[in-house]
């Protein structure tokens, strides 16, 4: 059965789609990211799906690229920042292995900056990330099967604390 050699959680600005890179890269797999296939499938950016359809039309999107990605990727797999909020998609992360990247807040702030490119980041993005930071802590603890912290340290040295986890 094809699965996910790993599959990335976490905060928006956690690094997921930075740090899976480098691990695919590390380890020789292909990268995949969830946000990039709703973004092929609708046939625009992430910002203009909620703009045109709204958040929950692009959350039905993402169940769905979410589950189709799990059962066809063989090698790193990054989620959006808010898959987790999904009933359907944490029972669907069960028996896969899952690592959480966690961030606090100041260094998740630094990341993303003024949110360009994050449509819930858009107006106020350091409150807005604290509440959905908030929100998420124990969705990403719930799904994950190992924690890693990225705060302070390079998406080359995370990607390579998560490659020798992955060799356990
Ligand atoms: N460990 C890190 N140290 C410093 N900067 C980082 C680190 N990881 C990621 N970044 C930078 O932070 C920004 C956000 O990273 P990235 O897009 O990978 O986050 P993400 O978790 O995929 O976010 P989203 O949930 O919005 O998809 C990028 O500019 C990236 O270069
Ligand atoms: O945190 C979120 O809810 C999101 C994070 C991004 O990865 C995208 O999936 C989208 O911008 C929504
Ligand atoms: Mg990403």
């Amino acid at each position: 059965m094809t699965r996910p050699v790993c599959v990335l959680v976490g905060a928006p600005g956690s690094g997921k789609t930075t740090v899976g890179r480098a691990l695919a890269d590390t380890l020789g797999v292909d990268f995949r990211d969830t946000d990039l296939d709703i973004e092929t499938l609708a046939g625009k950016p992430i910002p203009e799906i909620f703009v045109d359809e709204g958040e929950a039309h692009f959350r039905t999107l993402e169940r769905a690229a979410v589950a189709a990605a799990l059962a066809s990727c063989d090698g790193v797999l990054a989620l959006g920042g808010g898959a987790v909020l999904a009933d359907e998609t944490r029972a669907g992360l069960v028996g896969h292995v899952v690592v959480h990247l966690s961030v606090e807040l100041s260094d998740a702030v630094k990341r993303v900056g003024l949110g360009a490119g994050r449509p819930l980041l858009a107006i106020n993005p350091r409150a807005t990330l604290k509440h959905l930071m908030d929100q998420r802590r124990p969705l990403y603890a719930e799904v994950a099967t190992a924690t890693v912290v990225t705060d302070g340290r390079s998406p080359e040295e995370i990607a390579a604390e998560i490659a020798a986890l992955l060799r356990r």
